[in-house]
């Protein structure tokens, strides 16, 4: 059994990821860290984890948590993973970073938009964690950055018209609401139950949210050329999922079975992605709780344009449950070990 660790337990994908690998054949979970709740069973911190684990938090020195397991998940905010991953990689451990830290290769990008690197090199040697685009980057990979929860859904979705060049990449407009569990467990006055219940409203409008160029990033590579989009961001009074509305312009005379083909080739294969059939539409209940990404493709032929929806579990698809998946990647599992849950619905 591969011992595994997850520094950041008591956090919301923290506590994911020990639900999702209670059921993982060939791993044991050996540490969870957490700085608050040192000593505590993490079945206090998590009720619904209660007889699933009897693991007690602990807060290791950095010295000691590389003997703590051979495969780490770190699950803690930007910033706090960039001090903590590389003593990692250099005793030789694998790791799957669930914060923004590993995710950019041009680190001038990643400070523009963050801060300052503490692991510049390192990061440069990151693998992107999106394994229906970059499986075979990942496999061999020692460090991996996870995607963002926005980008997962965006990405997915866009990549093979990107890819096939029939949509204006000028014109791409992507509307994301989110579940208020992508803002993470800690209390701030931003995700208070009246703050957030019974309403609705966007956020970090106008470019200025750091999704932004996580996203065009990996959109421009599908492209073969630079892309920019409109992302807009918004907060539902919900508790996990995404749904995103992406509008763009067509450049082709194909109709819209042709173009849900182009989905269906890309990604028939692959265990977690479903593309809906002509009428259907996703849902974040219908992948509540699962590894799934859906997709709908529309053309509203009066404009000319292709109306794409994508449904994921945000603390799933979008954070532990592709971190699981890149780990079976990089440690020859069964891609889908720990992650065959049917989505919990109603
Ligand atoms: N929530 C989501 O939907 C998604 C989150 N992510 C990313 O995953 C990471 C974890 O997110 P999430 O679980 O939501 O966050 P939470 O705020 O829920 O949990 C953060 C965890 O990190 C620990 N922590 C906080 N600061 C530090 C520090 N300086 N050093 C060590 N440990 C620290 C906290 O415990 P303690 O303070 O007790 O040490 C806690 O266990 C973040 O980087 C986030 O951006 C990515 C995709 C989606
Ligand atoms: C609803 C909400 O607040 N969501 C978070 C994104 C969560 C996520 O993917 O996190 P990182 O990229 O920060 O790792 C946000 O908008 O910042």
């Amino acid at each position: 059994m591969l011992r595994v660790a997850i520094i950041g337990a008591s956090g919301y994908t923290g506590g994911e990821l020990v639900r999702l690998l209670s059921t993982h054949p060939d791993v044991t979970v050996t540490a969870a860290t957490s700085r608050q709740h040192e000593g505590k069973p993490l079945s206090s911190i998590y009720p619904h984890l209660h007889q699933r684990t009897d693991l007690i938090c602990t807060n290791p020195t950095s010295a000691q948590l590389a003997e703590l397991a051979d495969f780490f998940f770190c699950a803690v905010p930007h910033q706090a993973a960039m001090a903590l991953v590389p003593g990692l990689i250099e005793a030789g451990r694998k790791v799957v970073d669930l914060s923004a830290d590993f995710r950019f290769r041009d680190i001038a990008v990643y400070e523009h938009w963050y801060q300052t690197h503490s692991a510049p090199e390192l990061a440069a040697t990151a693998v992107y964690g999106l394994p229906e685009l970059y499986r075979e980057r990942i496999r061999p990979a020692n460090l991996v950055g996870n995607p963002g929860c926005y980008p997962t859904g965006i990405i997915l979705t866009l990549a093979p018209l990107l890819h096939a060049g029939v949509i204006d990449t000028r014109s791409i407009i992507i509307d994301a609401k989110s579940g208020t569990s992508g803002a993470g467990r800690s209390a701030s006055i931003a995700t208070l139950f009246c703050e957030i219940n019974d309403g609705f409203r966007a956020y970090k409008v106008a470019g200025q949210h750091r999704h932004t160029p996580e996203i065009e990033q990996h959109l421009s590579d599908s492209a073969g050329h630079p892309v920019t989009v409109t992302f807009t961001p918004h907060l539902l009074p919900i508790s996990r999922g995404i749904l995103s509305t992406i509008y763009a312009t067509l450049t082709t005379d194909a109709d819209e079975d042709q173009l849900r083909e182009l989905l269906h080739q890309r990604y028939h294969n692959e265990p977690f992605v479903r593309v809906l059939d002509r009428g259907e539409q996703p849902a974040t209940q219908y992948v509540r709780g699962s590894n799934h990404c859906d997709i709908a493709l529309t053309i509203e032929e009066r404009t000319n344009r292709v109306i794409l929806t994508a449904a994921i579990d945000n603390l799933v698809k979008g954070a532990a449950g592709q971190a699981v998946q890149n780990m079976n990647l990089m440690c020859g599992y069964d891609e889908t070990a720990g992650l065959t849950q049917v989505p919990l619905f109603p």
